[in-house]
């Protein structure tokens, strides 16, 4: 760290935080006595305050004053110390938000571990001298070899396949491959050993995972199998402090293999020769908030740009992915290269799937509860032999709703279009949406009736219900709320693993990427809801996340032949679910993909959606036509089509009114266009009852 002195020389374009409102989007102008590498963290002075920057353009000469009184301001403080991010890092910022319509400061800062924007030169040394420590001490000793089974043919076959020997080659780059495995087929021990050879190449690896509950899992794997190399994670349950300082242990180079959830894209790594995209159809890949991005997406750009390999792998690829790796001679973009491995580890086979018809059942049987009595027999069975059970139910909370039969009313939140749920553990109702909680009135608020109902179910009363129809059964339940104490995730996930659980009550939390070696029945009790869903995607997501969960049964290949999947529904006929009894994950892509196409929703069309927020619906979505009108002279020179405006599927969140309108284009790159020359006019566009706007390229929810 030095002070940079007065009378700048020459002139130095730097990366601040600039919010997309405010209309900056590129470097600002500061000087500096000397070169200073693009790249290189530093602190310059911001109106009255002295904010974190990046040098961004390399420094020119000073040009001479534009005006009068008019002066560059200097540099505060350069943090030489640390090596200058990465030019691929610099080119992925630039990159991801010329495409995804952000400011590059914006960006580039959000991405950047928030501990760092805190400390000054100081304190930033002070924990740079404690890892300096920390490397010097003593090399990890020698480790034995660790065990590895045998691979497979299939397993063998992919890894020759993913051109690891070309990375880092000039125009002959690693192609991105997009690897069609089913659940159980050992994808994961792909990726370790592609990591093996990429790491004795030299070079790093990153492997992304959906979310964090699947990161001490891999981690433990990971471990087990590099015990002599530097592994580090990077995701939001990391406290700030170890976030920084595991980031900076990533900027310094100490770290080979990169472990995290979709945040790591960003890690500043630069000897990248590999990057895993696990669970690639993943809705969290993408970003929901701020700059919107889909590090699934980055992660084969910035695979490019690093001349590194791609693997994206999943039992239900995205249609998005599925398409890019679809042969062009078959309608497909033939990006990627397409590989499979469609045989379980073990020759263990899929669990057979049961539909079990709602209509056919009696009155009685509907007003017992949640799962229908021939399910009840099948857990009771799987007790009997000492094998454990796995219950889906995608709903927290013990009850939706809590509702009053003598005056009607029910428990809505005030703040929200949306219902205050019952959470019966801690006796509140409490909005999923903006967290507003209360105790649990004993009476009803309008009428004084001590009578209230709970309406529908959640996973607290399905695990009651459980508990009661099942006498001396363990019940555990993981969701959202069962997890929030830091380290309970990992305690009830050990106590699964070590059988000390009979029946597991989950979310989709616990559907996806666990090795779960005991569970034998998977049930699905009330996934019907998403067959009608207005979103495009919602079938799509039904049946990767029913087949991620069937995929957790029989994992053990000796008790695969007895494992099933139930399902509930009042739709047994719905081909969704007959695809699902079939296990035909292609016959399911290459139906929903035909039927994209004929309605022109990607990946046959690009998206994105415009959403505005305002005081009332109407000034929202008045606003939202007054910038289509702006827009309608570039729409209609790249024919790209906006859509009315229209309320946001949840309409009011926290007394704000939200509403959205669609921007469908036949290529991206028009769309691109069309937003560059658009977006930056909508800054001029004042109402002052809107209180936000921002674009989201790519929506994954509409
Ligand atoms: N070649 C092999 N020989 C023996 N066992 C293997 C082999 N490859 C993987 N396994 C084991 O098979 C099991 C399933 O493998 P893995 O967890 O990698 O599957 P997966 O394809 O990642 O599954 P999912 O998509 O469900 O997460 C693991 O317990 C793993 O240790
Ligand atoms: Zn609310």
């Amino acid at each position: 760290m030095s002070p940079v002195p007065q009378a700048p020389a020459q002139t130095l374009g730097v990366l601040v935080e600039t919010p997309q409102h405010s209309g900056l989007s590129g470097p600002l102008d500061y000087g500096c006595d000397r070169p200073i590498a693009p790249g290189t963290l530093l602190r310059v002075p911001l109106g009255r305050r002295e904010v974190l920057g990046i040098a961004w353009t390399a420094p020119r000469p000073a040009e001479a004053p534009a005006a009068e009184g008019w002066a560059l301001r200097p540099v505060a403080a350069v943090f030489d110390r640390l090596p200058p991010l990465p030019a691929t890092w610099c080119a992925l910022i630039d990159f991801a938000a010329r495409y995804y319509q952000r400011g590059a400061g914006e960006l580039a800062l959000a991405v950047l571990p928030a501990e760092l924007r805190k400390l000054d030169a100081t304190q930033l040394d002070r924990r740079l001298r404690r890892l300096d420590r920390a490397a010097s001490a003593a090399p990890p000793a020698a480790h034995p070899a660790p065990e590895r089974p045998a691979l497979t043919p299939e397993q063998a076959a992919v890894l020759d396949a993913l051109g690891l020997e070309r990375i880092g080659q000039a125009g002959a780059e690693p192609p991105v491959s997009l690897l069609d495995g089913v659940t159980g087929s050992g994808k994961t021990e792909v990726y370790l050993r592609a990591a093996e050879t990429v790491l004795a190449g030299g070079r790093q690896v990153l492997m992304l995972v959906p979310e964090i509950n699947l990161t001490p899992q891999l981690e433990a794997r990971v471990a087990a199998r590099f015990p002599a190399r530097r592994i580090l994670s990077l995701h939001s349950g990391l406290s700030p402090a170890l976030r920084l300082r595991h980031w900076l242990q990533v900027l310094r180079g100490e770290v080979d293999l990169l472990l995290g959830t979709r945040m790591a894209i960003f890690a500043p790594l630069d000897r990248l020769g590999l990057l895993v995209v696990d669970e690639e159809h993943d809705p969290s890949y993408k970003q929901q908030d701020g700059a919107r991005y889909s590090a699934r997406d980055l992660a084969v750009l910035r695979g490019r740009l690093e001349r590194a390999a791609v693997l994206l792998a999943s039992a239900t690829p995205s249609l998005e992915s599925w398409h890019n790796a679809r042969p062009q001679a078959e309608g497909g973009a033939g990006r990627y290269q397409r590989l499979a491995m469609p045989s379980r580890i073990g020759g263990g086979v899929l669990p057979r799937v049961r539909l079990l018809d709602l209509g056919q059942l009696r009155r009685e049987d509907h007003a017992a509860g949640l799962i229908a009595p021939a399910l009840v027999e099948a857990l009771q069975q799987r007790l009997a032999r000492g094998e454990q059970s796995l219950v889906l139910l995608n709903r927290r909370g013990y009850a939706p709703v809590l509702h009053c039969a003598a005056c009607g009313w029910k428990s809505g939140c005030p703040h929200c279009s949306a219902w205050r749920v019952f959470h019966k553990s801690d006796r509140s109702l409490r909005c999923h949406h903006c967290g507003a909680a209360e105790r649990v009135p004993r009476h009803c608020p309008e009428c004084g009736n001590a009578d209230l109902d709970a309406l529908g179910r959640g996973t607290e009363r399905l695990a009651d219900e459980l508990a009661e129809r099942l006498p001396g059964a363990r019940i555990g339940r993981i969701d959202a709320d069962s997890t929030r104490a830091a380290g309970s995730l990992e305690a009830q996930l050990a106590q699964v693993h070590a059988g000390d659980i009979d029946v597991l009550v989950g979310t989709q939390m616990v559907a996806k990427g666990h090795d779960f070696r005991r569970i034998t029945l998977v049930a699905a009790v009330q996934p019907d809801a998403a067959l009608f869903s207005s979103d495009f995607r919602a079938p799509e997501r039904l049946f990767s996340l029913l087949m991620q969960a069937a995929g957790r049964a029989g994992r053990e290949a000796s008790q695969s032949g007895q494992s099933e999947m139930w399902v509930q529904t009042w739709h047994p006929t719905h081909p969704l679910y007959q695809a699902l009894v079939r296990h035909d994950a292609a016959a399911f892509a290459e139906a929903q993909w035909r039927e994209r196409f004929e309605a022109g929703l990607p990946p046959a069309t690009h998206l994105a959606l415009l959403r505005a927020e305002a005081r009332t619906q109407e000034a929202a979505q008045a606003w939202l036509a007054a910038a289509a009108a702006l827009g309608a002279a570039a729409a209609a020179e790249t024919g790209v089509s906006c859509f009315p405006p229209v309320p946001s599927p949840v309409q009011r969140v926290a007394q704000v009114e939200r509403a959205q309108m669609l921007i469908e284009a036949p290529r991206r790159a028009p769309l691109q266009q069309m937003l560059a020359a658009w977006l930056p006019q909508l800054h001029g566009l004042r109402e002052p009852r809107v209180l936000r706007w921002a674009i989201d390229v790519d929506p994954l929810a509409i």
